[in-house]
């Protein structure tokens, strides 16, 4: 039988329950959020500019309290535990490690110390053996160990800035737009890492994309976002076959053209489907 829920693929390592975040006291951008993350799988949240997708994952990694914002309603159930308003210390020693959007690493540093900064707190044994690992995954890494990360491409600081969060051993990986920037050809080689990783590693992914196409071809779940809820929710098989999603979405256009996606009036409506 075909999955049609979360639950379906695995048991559910984080719930996000009817979020509300404000920024600043004042600007509401989420609207009561709700999605389910299940272990061991990867679950892409997509969505156009600004519908709050980036927030979502502050929200659960901790990060909003850097850009002043705060979940003032719902829950986020982390293996059971309420983590909504935590500090991200305190989230990121849970298991949860989020790469933020534009790839941010440390210029000054060589790439191996840039990701020995994953893994600061363990003994230097392990992280070698991690280092290994990641070498591995990242080949093009190994090649750069003693380039300093400012004189590496995007492409190569954006696996940087993975390799980096997975020597932190993550049992839930948080990815905001690995692809922004970056030639198709390198977003593709990226993703197909990071499957490769969750495949062998079961590590669990959640990624943030604007480019729904390489999202869901590693996705085993996705959920859609517009103006701060969730719109939409499916398996991969059923949002690559969803006719919108494939005319708006995917850029296989049924006639006359792609519409932005604020024309798509059905989306407003949640559904969830197989
Ligand atoms: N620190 C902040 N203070 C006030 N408003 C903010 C802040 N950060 C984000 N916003 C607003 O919240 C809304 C959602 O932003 P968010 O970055 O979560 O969207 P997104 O879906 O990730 O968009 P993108 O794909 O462009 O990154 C936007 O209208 C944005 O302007």
């Amino acid at each position: 039988m075909q999955p049609t829920h979360p639950e379906d693929l695995g048991p559910i390592l984080l719930e996000v329950n009817n979020i509300e975040v404000v920024y600043k006291d004042i600007i509401q951008v989420l609207r009561g959020v709700s999605l389910k993350v299940p272990e061991g799988h990867i679950t892409a949240l997509l969505g156009p500019n600004g519908a709050g997708k980036t927030t979502t994952l502050r929200a659960i990694s901790g990060l909003l309290v850097p850009e002043d914002g705060e979940v003032v309603s719902g829950s986020i159930l982390y293996r059971g535990e309420n983590i909504a308003n935590k500090p991200p210390e305190n989230i990121v020693l849970k298991g949860i490690v989020q790469v933020p959007e534009g790839r941010r690493v440390f210029k000054h540093l060589t790439v191996e110390e840039n990701l020995r900064v994953g893994a600061a707190t363990r003994r230097d044994g392990e992280v070698r053996q991690d280092l290994e690992r990641i070498y591995r995954y990242f080949p093009k890494l190994a090649m750069l160990k003693n380039r300093l990360a400012g004189y590496c491409s995007g492409g190569e600081q954006q696996m940087l800035a993975i390799g980096r969060a997975l020597l932190a051993r993550p049992r839930l990986l948080l990815l905001d737009e690995p692809s922004l920037g970056l030639a198709p050809l390198l977003v593709r080689e990226i993703f197909d890492i990071v499957a490769q990783i969750n495949a062998e590693e079961g590590v669990t992914v959640l990624v943030v994309e604007q480019n729904a196409r390489v999202a869901l071809s590693v996705a085993h779940y996705g959920y859609i976002m517009e103006s701060g809820r969730i719109a939409l929710e499916g398996t991969r098989a059923y949002l690559e076959e969803n006719p919108d999603v494939k005319e708006f979405y995917l850029g296989v256009a049924k006639s006359g053209g792609r519409k932005s996606f604020k024309d798509v009036k059905s989306y407003r409506r949640r559904k969830r489907f197989m």
